[in-house]
């Protein structure tokens, strides 16, 4: 791996774990803790290494207990603020952003600081349409740890919200511009996408401290929290290919605006009471640079392109790539790479071409998709217009064959007198 060294110096995220509080949409189980816990880093011609002292990366792996969005307690004005201890964290922070955010206030101050009239309202510059009246947010409890912010459950107008803050740091100045231009670039882009597949975005607020985003909440978490819930069982196949086809319609209208998410993955997306999937997390999403690739890498490694691993110019075929291990966690149920911390993942997608294993009875046809979509060469794989189609093959397919099977059941014997 030519660029192997690159990895050197990335702070993946944070340790951490939750209680899971169920909320009553799905069932509630305890999550495992996955423990991956020791430094390991590449070297310069892709060999991996684990470390315990200086010298070697020191990477804080991915943190991994997930629990689920809590609605026992109410919501709350911001006076007099409860919060709930048991917020949850996601499996896979992603690469670059700043680590686990350690908030200089807790978390009544951090969401006081956002209702505090006091402190003004400073200007989305662009997008001021999208400035949020606060008198109509009611926050709630903090549900989710990102890499990037922590999740409130809220209301606005007497809509059930998901609220991100983020605390400006206050002596790091390079983080603090890394945060804000993550917190521009979600509400750019949120902004600007809509569509029954990708969140729907409400409004942001920018006060000194503290900045804030808004969007419909989903009660039924992420996809990854449902399936750990599951204790990683697979869906109904019909609904996991309805599922997939949701995200790739999302997707589909992403690249048709010439935008790559870049952080496809099952943390990212949101299921809502009717099933359907919406893709959230636009943090990190940038707009297609077609002439010479996009070099900065992010994403999470387990469903991170090779090239994006590798520093290699890239295109939208990453988010083609991520989709097919999303693919696969949807009709598996399981975490790709169980048996490997993120960065094994990596090196060995990368170095010895590992994918995850398609189960012996997984239709042929979404074995086929999950095979091209990950290809090591982006430019075999397919685009969503085409993935669409074939997952609707697919569909088709199954709904033969049960329409085959519910046939035979009904035909009773001829009785002849
Ligand atoms: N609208 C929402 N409704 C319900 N849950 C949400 C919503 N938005 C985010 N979440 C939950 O919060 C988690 C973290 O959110 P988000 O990904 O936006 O944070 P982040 O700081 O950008 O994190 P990361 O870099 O780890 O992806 C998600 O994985 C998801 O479980």
């Amino acid at each position: 791996m030519a660029e192997g060294s690159k990895f050197s110096g990335f702070i993946i995220g944070g340790g951490g774990g939750g209680n899971i509080v169920g909320n009553g949409f799905y069932d509630m189980g305890f999550y495992r803790k996955l423990d991956e816990g020791s430094n390991m880093s590449m070297d310069s011609v892709g060999s991996l290494q684990t470390s315990t002292c200086g010298g070697s990366v020191a990477m804080s792996l991915e943190n991994s207990s997930v629990g689920s969005n809590n609605s026992r307690s109410g919501i709350l004005r911001h006076n007099g603020l409860r919060l709930f201890p048991g917020a949850n964290f996601s499996v896979g922070h992603s690469v670059l952003r700043p680590g686990r955010v350690s908030h200089a206030m807790n978390e009544d101050a951090l969401a006081q600081t956002l209702m505090d009239p006091r402190y003004s309202t400073e200007s989305l510059e662009n997008y001021d349409e999208w400035t949020i009246d606060l008198r109509k947010l009611n926050m709630g409890v903090a549900f989710a740890q990102g890499a990037f912010g922590k999740l409130y459950r809220g209301t606005y107008d007497g809509e059930d919200v998901a609220i991100k803050l983020l605390e400006k740091p206050e002596n790091d100045p390079e983080r603090a511009q890394l945060m804000e231009q993550q917190f521009g670039q979600e509400v750019m882009m949120l902004a600007n996408l809509k569509h029954p597949n990708i969140v729907r975005f409400i409004g942001a607020c920018r006060k000194p401290m503290v900045w804030c985003i808004v969007t419909e909440y989903a009660k039924g978490g992420s996809v990854r929290q449902f399936l750990m819930r599951r204790q990683n069982r697979s869906v109904a196949l019909k609904l996991a290919v309805k599922q997939a086809l949701d995200i790739a319609k999302g997707m589909e209208y992403v690249h048709g605006l010439g935008f790559i998410h870049r952080d496809l993955k099952s943390d990212n997306l949101l299921i809502f009471a009717d099933k359907s999937i919406k893709i959230a997390d636009f943090g990190v999403a940038r707009i297609e640079v077609k002439t010479e690739g996009m070099t900065p890498e992010t994403g999470t490694y387990r469903w991170m392109a090779p090239e994006m691993i590798q520093h290699r110019p890239y295109n939208q075929k990453v988010d083609v790539y991520s989709f097919g291990i999303v693919l696969w966690e949807l009709i598996t149920g399981m975490l790709p790479f169980p048996n490997m911390t993120a960065v094994q993942a990596a090196f060995a997608v990368v170095n010895k071409g590992v994918r995850p294993v398609i189960p012996q009875d997984c239709l042929p046809a979404l074995g086929e998709i999950m095979t091209r979509c990950w290809d090591a060469n982006p430019d075999v794989r397919p685009s969503f217009s085409e993935i669409i189609r074939m997952l609707q093959s697919a569909q088709e397919e199954i709904m033969n064959t049960v329409r085959k099977a519910r046939f035979r059941c009904c035909i009773q014997p001829m009785v002849i007198d």
